[in-house]
């Protein structure tokens, strides 16, 4: 966003403070004065740790043009907008820019696959049009705005990942975004120990129709009977003339896959809207699924299949999602640490079953994180479903870890399984067996860490 100092100040209801020039160019938005760009506005945000306000003079004085500064703190240090709340203004200051572009906006929410649908999407559509996207996992009430004012001028489509851990979050955020099309990739369990349901997680997802603009089209999986229920239900917040498109892998959906062949770093398929077999570089049925959400989408805006096929060849995806790693050492790790909950851990154990030639199969699993009062089953069920078709070897990491090796039990012979506390034990076992041959899968939620795993694999001489 480039701005004068005086616009950005109407665009977020504040007033210019202390300023000798109210026409100053502003360039960009920052919250961090760690990394200020010249010119940029400084965003001083409050968190857990700090209060933004106490780095706004360092800020002045590396470069930023103005800072937003709330009324409550005093006299600012600088130029400045004074504003009641900072946070509030910032995300004001979006809504106001994203209107100014007017940028056709996709909204992505689901309990997995956001940020790889998002991906995906936007390589298919960068295609055609100038598109934005959410970085990383920016996906919340603060990555969300600071994406939006990312943005450059002339974008034509912004695909937006829309996140939450608890009711009124996705609302905020599609209120805010008023998306054209709208996709929930599925509903799980994350963040469950907040909604307390995988039904109030629905309701939550569909929050995301209530800021979307008259005849959007809302995108969803068509296996997920919750998504069903709470889009029928009378009392969930809708758009007028609403359409709507289901994806999914069996048949009776508007968009599914006619044929899946898992290929060695990929997964070719062909969906039934089109003649032309696309390759996916990524692995897992988990992910044809995504891509069909997304190609739901660039068909919507008349993408070619010429172009799909294109696009698909260049995504660039985000790390740490079933991320293919080939290790010096001839390891081959299959890097899913981002995060973990019951779904996503089958859906990588599935692409575990369906890898061939390898010697050793190794699961190496952690805790799934706000999981609420079920969490013991939900990790014990998860080792049940390790069975020897899929997992030579399981390793266990946490308290919950724990369970999976107590669920693993069910299939898999007692010394086939380790289970530890400690990250470094694990690592020194976990390299003493493997061998060149070996495929492992690392996962676990982003609280645990594992890619310190990946990365002792990676770079470990092997015993053998
Ligand atoms: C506010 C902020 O951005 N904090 C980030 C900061 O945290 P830190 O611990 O350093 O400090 P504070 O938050 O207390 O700092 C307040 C501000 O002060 C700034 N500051 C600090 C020190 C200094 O020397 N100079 C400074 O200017 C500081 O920059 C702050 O602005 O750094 C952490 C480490 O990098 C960040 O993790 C932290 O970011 C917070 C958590 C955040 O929300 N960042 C967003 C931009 C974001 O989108 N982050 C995503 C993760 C989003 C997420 O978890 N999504 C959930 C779903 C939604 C859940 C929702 N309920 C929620 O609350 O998030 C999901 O499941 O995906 C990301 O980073 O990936
Ligand atoms: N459709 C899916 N079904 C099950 N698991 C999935 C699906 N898509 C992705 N995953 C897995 O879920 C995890 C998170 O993927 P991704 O980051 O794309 O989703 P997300 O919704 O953005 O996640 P988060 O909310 O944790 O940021 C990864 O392990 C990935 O392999
Ligand atoms: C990425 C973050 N919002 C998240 O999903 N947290 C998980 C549950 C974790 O903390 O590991």
């Amino acid at each position: 966003m480039k701005r004068k100092l005086a616009d950005i100040a109407a665009m977020c209801g504040g007033q210019v403070a202390n300023a000798d020039d109210n026409n100053l160019i502003i360039h960009g938005v920052i919250t961090d004065s760690r990394h200020i760009q010249q010119g940029c506005l400084f965003v001083p945000l409050s968190g857990e740790r700090f209060d933004g306000h106490a780095f706004v003079a360092d800020s002045l004085a590396s470069g930023a043009g103005a800072a937003l500064w709330e009324r409550a703190k005093g006299n600012p240090p600088g130029p400045a907008v004074l504003v009641d709340n900072a946070l509030e203004a910032m995300q004001l200051l979006a809504k106001s820019y994203l209107a100014a572009v007017g940028a056709k906006v996709v909204g992505i929410t689901g309990s997995n696959g956001k940020t790889t649908t998002k991906d995906l999407l936007f390589a298919l559509l960068a295609t055609t049009y100038k598109v934005h996207k959410t970085s990383g996992n920016y996906n919340n009430h603060i990555g969300m705005p600071l994406t939006i004012l990312d943005m450059p001028e002339d974008t034509e489509i912004a695909v937006l990942e829309m996140g939450m851990s608890g009711r009124y979050e996705i609302e905020f955020l599609s209120k805010l975004a008023e998306p054209e099309a709208a996709i929930v990739t599925n509903i799980g369990e994350s963040h469950l120990e907040q909604l307390g349901s995988r039904l109030e997680i629905a309701r939550a997802k569909l929050e995301i129709l209530s800021g979307m603009k008259t005849g959007g089209l809302f995108i969803y999986i068509g296996d997920e009977p919750l998504i069903t229920e709470v889009l029928a239900d009378p009392n969930t917040p809708k758009p007028e003339q609403l359409h709507t498109l289901t994806f999914g892998v069996n048949g009776n959906h508007d968009i599914y896959p006619s044929g899946i062949m898992f290929l060695e770093h990929g997964t070719m398929f062909t969906p039934n809207v089109g003649e032309t077999p696309l390759e996916l570089p990524l692995l897992g049925e988990h992910n044809v699924v995504n891509c069909l959400a997304a190609l739901a989408v660039a068909r919507h805006y008349g993408v070619t299949e010429a172009n799909m096929k294109e696009g698909l060849k260049h995504a660039e995806l985000t790390g740490m999602r079933i991320e293919i790693i080939e290790g010096a050492n001839g390891v081959t790790i299959l890097n899913d640490a981002y995060n973990a909950s019951p779904t996503s851990v089958r859906a990588a154990v599935n692409v575990l079953n369906k890898m061939k030639g390898y010697r050793n199969k190794i699961a190496v699993l952690g805790d799934m994180l706000e999981l609420g009062e079920d969490e013991v089953q939900f990790h014990q069920e998860v080792g049940e479903y390790l069975t020897t078709e899929n997992t030579d070897l399981l390793f266990t990491y946490g308290r919950l870890g724990k369970e999976i090796a107590v669920g693993a039990k069910k299939h898999l012979a007692p010394d086939n399984i380790y289970a530890y506390d400690d990250k470094s034990e694990l690592i020194h076992k976990l390299i003493s067996v493997l061998h060149p041959k070996d495929v492992v899968l690392v996962k676990a939620s982003r609280g645990m860490k594992l890619e310190e795993v990946v990365e002792a694999v990676k770079h470990s001489k092997l015993h053998q």
